[in-house]
């Protein structure tokens, strides 16, 4: 049985990240970062623009390469190959909604679930979960952005996850869908999936997550409950002024 195949090593954290540098030329994008999520928990990974947090995500998706550190998923290292994520139970969602535009959205939501044995009756579930059963036949562009939004996760959450990599969930949403996202995230969270979710809304990541790390160029300068993170000074003067209110 390959590494990649095997079943996670009991015990473990779903992603175990340590000391990892990734540097583009002279650019120290991550400078000897650690940071581990357990089964069913929620983990925030915030920071000004430019911290390093996308950086990490395309590091655990194998999309850069580290110059130094580890990354393991389940207790085992993860192999620089994006191709192979999702048989690690790995998904993300990306910063942009990253659909494909000309189909519809069962044929984007069915794009996360291509190896399952009946994907249509998994897409369908995911689908009515979110309420967007009616709209299924519809071109994904025609729906409003919060319910693009919707599909962009439907399609994580079909493959029925171990891991689940959020990349500005809440960007461009109203308080209400907001609120129905801090829901399916813990709601998702208890079926045991792991979640590390970056995002800049502050009041969000403090309200949903169990855990938040902070960064700032490429560093960890703090990490703890959302109680503790906000009471941090480092993390008021890394965002210049920016309220950081725990919920
Ligand atoms: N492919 C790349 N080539 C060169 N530099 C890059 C590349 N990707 C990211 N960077 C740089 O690495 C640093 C970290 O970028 P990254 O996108 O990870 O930050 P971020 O915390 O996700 O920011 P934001 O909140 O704005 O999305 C930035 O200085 C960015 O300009």
């Amino acid at each position: 049985m390959s590494a990649l195949t095997a079943p996670p090593r009991e015990g473990a954290p779903r992603l175990a990240v340590r000391g990892l540098s990734v540097r583009f030329g002279g650019l120290a994008a991550l400078d000897d970062v650690s940071l581990h999520v357990d089964e069913g928990e929620v983990v925030g990974l915030i920071g000004p623009n430019g911290a390093g947090k996308t950086t990490l995500f395309n590091a655990v998706c194998g999309l850069v390469r580290p110059s130094a550190g580890s990354i393991a998923v389940g207790g085992l290292p993860l192999a620089p190959d994006p191709v192979r994520l999702a048989a690690r139970g790995v998904a993300r969602t990306l910063q942009g909604l990253g659909l494909f535009r000309g189909l519809t959205v069962r044929e984007n939501v069915l794009a996360g679930r291509l190896d399952a044995h009946d994907p249509g009756s998994d897409t369908q579930r995911q689908l009515a979960d979110l309420g967007l059963a009616e709209h299924a036949d519809r071109p994904v562009g025609d729906l409003p952005y919060p319910d693009q939004k919707k599909v962009a996760l439907a399609r994580a959450l079909v493959a029925e996850p171990r891991l689940l990599l959020l990349d500005e969930p809440a960007g461009g949403l109203g308080t209400d869908d907001i609120a129905a996202l801090g829901d399916l995230v813990r709601h998702t969270a208890a079926t045991g999936c792991a979640v590390l979710l970056v995002e800049h809304h502050v009041d969000f990541v403090m309200g949903v997550c169990d855990r938040v790390v902070v960064l700032d160029f490429g560093r960890v300068i703090a990490s703890g409950t959302p109680d503790e993170v906000a009471g941090d000074p480092a993390v008021d003067e890394a965002y210049l002024g920016i309220e950081v209110t725990a919920s």
